[in-house]
């Protein structure tokens, strides 16, 4: 409880960030980390906290340097134009780390992990150990079983918005279990707060944007408010 999420704040221990539009309670708690982790660790562990933040600024720093790469093959798929996608790797990239934990739970089928949600990202990269995952597919919820040294990556919101819904952002939840606890690691990597995340409207038969423009900030705030209606919100 030291480390306790603020109510305006963004880093920290919390429920999940999801949870003020569903009337249930989740089976989930984690813990955020936007920039270094030593602010909240310090006051978990005061004098033992450099070992937890160099492990994580290490993973953050890995993750960055995939995501970067992951994202500039994207900008030239989505024939981003140079000036368009000078935001990968520069140091104002909207990055965090989500560490999730999902206790066992005596009565799975009455609970929660994680609410269906889409993640507002442009993508996510996610290491999990055990299964829970699901991907809605076409009205049905596809398992997603994790393999070992692999990352699962869902594409978000921003991409969906940026390829003009060529790519899509799957709703996905987690369904909790009677005997294995679940850990998993969400690295939410995104355009700088005051990027303008334009549809890429390219050829005759991607003409039409199907979206409006919207600033990072503007569509954080927008989710926060509609959720599962945000992309409808800026739909044209
Ligand atoms: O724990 C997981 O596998 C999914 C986590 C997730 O969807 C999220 O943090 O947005
Ligand atoms: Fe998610």
């Amino acid at each position: 409880m030291k480390a306790l999420r603020s109510p305006t704040g963004a880093t920290g221990y919390g429920v999940a960030r999801i949870s003020p539009f569903f009337s249930k309670s989740m089976w989930n708690e984690g813990f955020t980390i936007i920039g270094s982790p030593s602010h909240d660790a310090k006051k978990l562990w005061p004098d033992d906290y450099q070992q937890f933040c160099e492990t994580m600024e290490k993973y953050e720093k890995q993750m960055r340097r995939i995501a970067d790469r992951l994202a500039e093959m994207m900008m030239e798929v989505l024939e981003i134009s140079e000036k368009k996608r000078k935001w990968v790797g520069a140091s104002d990239v909207s990055a965090a780390l989500q560490l999730n934990f999902y206790p066992t739970c005596p009565e799975p089928n009455r609970a929660m992990g994680l609410a269906p949600h889409t993640d507002t990202s442009i993508f996510t990269i996610l290491k999990a150990k055990s299964s829970g995952l699901q991907i809605l597919k076409e009205g049905k919820w596809i398992p997603v079983h994790p393999h070992p040294n692999t990352l699962i990556v869902h594409t978000g919101d921003f991409l969906r918005i940026m390829s003009n819904a060529r790519f899509c952002s799957p709703t996905h939840r987690v369904v909790p279990n009677e005997n294995d606890e679940r850990y998993s690691i969400a690295y939410f990597y995104s355009p700088p707060t005051d990027y303008v995340v334009s549809p890429s409207v390219t050829g005759d038969l991607n003409s039409v944007a199907r979206f409006r423009d919207v600033t990072v900030k503007e569509f954080i705030g927008i989710k926060a408010q509609k959720f599962g209606e945000s992309l409808s919100f800026i739909s044209t």
